[in-house]
């Protein structure tokens, strides 16, 4: 447990500044727990990552900026901020802000499926930070409910994309690994060419089909239990299946956006970019909210423009002109 030799392994540092408790999930790489900042009991996540299984042997580093600086630099509110970082010989420590409302894998499973309307929300969410990724040159090629956080417990809040920065440095062998674990969200392409250089920006359109058919309906698009073909042949031929009794109450244009990212050719599959341009996410409420959640200190910054009968106004304007401030 955590009281034994793991706090002794801990960077001193790490310890001076935080508490580290209980673990509050896990990953292909290590744990993610919950921990204290010491001088403001601030609570925060830090994510342990031992570098033995998250160090691809041999490839040659991709370029003088390691994956964590790219993970400190990127900047949206969709994504998981880091806060501060440590390591020692054999793992990484990244204390990251907490995401009081978890995973959205575990949001979608306790209320089964997600009304369309916060489902739009949350997937305009991943849609701008997917965007935002590919602007910086970074395909995040892991894309799945685990990764996808939530801010609070409140259906509207907002979501945050974790993990984007590790399928870079687990590139190689992240593809061995991806070819063992359950290819579910996996692209077609990611089985069809080798190396994984070779798949682009495409692939997270696929996965973000794939979260959003899980987020309408409840369920994934391609499961063993569905045909006799296994999950990889059933990915590779776009052959998804949709329970009408799951999606009766689904709107054809939410429908329709499904369907247009869960194309095989990855050249004919709609993009990030086109997909923010569809009719079903030309929701002036949803963007309105989402705006709000996404950059809070606008509201404030743009001072309303007071109706000229406000009466507060009027008021304001009796007692500067008594010079009282
Ligand atoms: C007060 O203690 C808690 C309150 C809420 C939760 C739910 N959150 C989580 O379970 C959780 C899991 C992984 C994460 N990875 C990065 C950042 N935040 C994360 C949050 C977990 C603990």
């Amino acid at each position: 447990n955590l009281m034994s030799d793991d706090q002794s392994s801990l960077p001193t540092a790490l310890q001076d500044k935080y508490v580290l408790t209980r673990r509050i999930g896990t990953g292909v790489c290590g744990e993610v727990r919950l921990a204290f900042e010491r001088s403001t009991c601030r609570k925060l996540a830090v994510k342990i990552i031992n570098k033995k299984n998250f160090q691809s042997e041999g490839t040659a580093t991709r370029n003088a900026e390691t994956e964590i600086q790219i993970l400190q630099r990127v900047d949206h509110p969709c994504l998981i901020k880091t806060e501060d970082f440590y390591q020692t010989e054999d793992s990484y420590y990244i204390v990251l802000e907490l995401m009081e409302g978890g995973e959205l894998f575990h949001r979608v499973k306790s209320q089964q499926q997600l009304n369309e309307g916060v489902a739009k929300l949350y997937f305009y969410q991943m849609l701008c930070a997917v965007q935002y990724l590919h602007r910086n040159g970074i395909i995040h090629r892991d894309l799945k409910p685990e990764n996808i956080l939530l801010s609070s417990n409140e259906d509207t809040c907002l979501i945050k994309v974790t993990d984007f920065n590790q399928s870079r440095i687990l590139e190689e062998a992240a593809l061995m690994r991806t070819l063992c674990g359950t290819p579910s969200y996996l692209a077609p392409e990611v089985f069809t060419h080798a190396s994984t250089t070779g798949y682009g920006l495409a692939v997270d359109a696929w996965s973000l089909g794939v979260l959003l058919f899980v987020c309408l309906s409840g369920y994934a698009p391609f499961h063993e239990s569905f045909s006799e073909n296994s999950v990889k042949e059933q990915i590779i031929r776009g052959e998804f299946t949709m329970v009408p009794s799951k999606w009766r109450r689904v709107s054809n244009q939410a429908k329709d956006v499904v369907r247009k990212l869960l194309v095989v050719d990855p050249t004919q599959r709609m993009s990030v970019d086109e997909a923010l341009q569809h009719p079903w996410l030309q929701d002036q409420q949803m963007l309105q909210t989402a705006r709000s959640l996404m950059y809070p200190e606008g509201e404030d910054a743009l001072p309303a423009a007071a109706p000229s009968d406000a009466p507060v106004a009027a008021s304001m304007e009796v007692e500067s002109s008594t010079g009282e401030r």
